[in-house]
């Protein structure tokens, strides 16, 4: 197992390129399912996460090439990817794929839209709550099908095809939304979907979809409405840049100070993520490569969090912007509204001497003057990355354990910080 190595103390400078988002990434992939045709998906970041979808969309029947880097591209310039699903030869989604990454669920959605029937394995729980799918379920059986769930697999059937319907979601989920505009696109008639995530991915998969002949209107407002179509085309799309990298790498120059340009970051993405940073002490502007974020070596000022879905503070930034507060001058509380357990980084960042003490969904931090090098375990993909950020500003070596789950979303993490000064290097297969 992989374990990276990182030596505290160094200012960050110098340029950072943002590669395209993992979460706009998988749903766009999936909806390749829909069409026979081929969708291109330009700007695909290189992750271990997109590189599992690719096994299960292939089992389901999906051709895929990858484009190679172009002479003259940037060296970590994401690429470009041809899927086709010519032929869907299974609709069954097996648990050992399944299991290893949740947004693989979402698959039922094209699968029973186009096919009529689909049988995926529920997905496995993982470090940061117990996350059901009872919602994408109630979604897919608003548009007509029937479901069961019989030995860990949901078995949806809808031989007549799906026939358009309000779907009202009591809360904002993600996957949910994604899966009800990929069913809806190909039901009859009109859908309307009431409290949809407003996500900048499910934008993302609507323009998508938009551009594969989908009649989707609303994407990134609460009301979605879409007018069924009988059949998809291909269509070539590029995804959007990763606004959870490019926080977490204005985090980090926030908390090793220094003065980076996050290139390709788009500030209308994250910018309720952006104004609390700023108001820890960094200086953000935008300029015509990206974002600029700077901060001199000052201390750094408490700021009290609460994740909300879009355009609120991101969950998938809290364990971030929790390193960052551990070493603020004062205390800060940060409130977890989203996942019930996703606190499992609490406990690592003590080991480099934060104090944080949980209060049911919040925890409270009490910054402290200096961290201390240690070795920690990375836990889940967020957790992992607030690990590296503390780090950074941490006196000595600190041995970053378990870092598959980095893979999964950060694409050439040490290349790009080493790239700007940092002292950070990858062991493989040590520990
Ligand atoms: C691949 C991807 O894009 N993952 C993101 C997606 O996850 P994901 O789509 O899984 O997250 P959701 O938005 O669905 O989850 C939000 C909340 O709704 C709950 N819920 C969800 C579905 C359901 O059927 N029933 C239910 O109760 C969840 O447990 C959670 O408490 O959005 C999350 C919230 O922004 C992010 O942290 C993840 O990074
Ligand atoms: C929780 C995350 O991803 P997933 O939904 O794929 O587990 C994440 O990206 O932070």
């Amino acid at each position: 197992m992989d374990r990276i190595r990182i030596v505290g103390g160094q200012a960050l400078n110098g340029v950072i390129q943002i590669s395209g988002a993992k979460n706009a990434a998988l749903p766009l992939m999936i909806a390749s399912l829909l069409t026979q045709e081929t969708l291109t998906l330009e700007n695909i970041p290189s992750l271990a996460d997109v590189g599992m979808l690719l096994r299960i969309l292939g089992h389901h029947g999906v051709d895929h090439s990858i484009d190679g880097r172009r002479l003259g591209a940037a060296p970590h310039a994401s690429r470009a990817i041809h899927l086709t699903a010519k032929t869907i030869v299974d609709t069954m989604a097996p648990y050992e794929l399944v299991s290893k990454m949740r947004a693989s669920f979402w698959v039922i959605a094209p699968l029973l839209a186009r096919m009529g029937e689909a049988k995926v394995s529920l997905p496995g729980g993982c470090a940061i709550g117990t996350r059901p799918v009872d919602l994408l379920i109630m979604a897919l059986e608003k548009l007509g099908a029937s479901v069961e769930i019989e030995a860990g697999y949901v078995h949806a059937t809808a031989p007549k095809g799906l026939i358009g319907a309000e779907i009202h979601f009591p809360k904002v989920t993600v996957g949910g939304t994604h899966t009800a505009l990929m069913a809806a696109s190909l039901a009859k008639g009109h859908t309307l979907i009431v409290n949809a995530a407003r996500e900048p991915e499910i934008v993302d998969l609507a323009d998508c979809l938009n551009k594969m002949g989908a009649r989707i209107k609303g994407a990134g407002q609460s009301a979605i409405e879409i007018e069924g179509v009988g059949a998809l085309s291909g269509a070539s799309h590029s995804v959007l840049p990763d606004r959870i990298e490019a926080g977490t790498y204005a985090i980090a120059v926030a908390m090793a100070s220094g003065d980076v340009v996050l290139e390709g970051a788009r500030a209308d993405l994250l910018q309720s993520a952006l104004d609390v940073i700023e108001q820890a002490g960094a200086t953000i502007s935008v300029t015509n490569e990206g974002l600029r974020v700077r901060r001199n070596g000052a201390g750094l000022s408490p700021v009290d969090v609460t994740t909300a879905p879009f355009p609120g503070f991101p969950t998938d930034l809290q364990a971030q912007f929790m390193a960052l507060m551990t070493k603020a001058k004062g205390s800060s509380r940060i409130t977890e509204t989203i996942f019930e357990n996703r606190f499992m980084h609490v406990q690592e960042l003590a080991r480099l001497g934060a104090h944080i003490r949980l209060e049911g969904d919040a925890a409270l931090v009490e910054g402290v003057d200096e961290l201390q090098g240690a070795p920690v375990m990375a836990t889940d993909l967020r957790a992992s990355v607030s690990l590296v950020i503390a780090a950074l500003a941490a006196q000595g070596e600190t041995m970053v354990n378990r870092v598959y789950h980095l893979d999964r979303g950060f694409e050439h993490l040490e290349d790009k910080l080493g790239g700007c000064g940092a002292i950070i290097e990858r062991l493989s297969g040590a520990g």
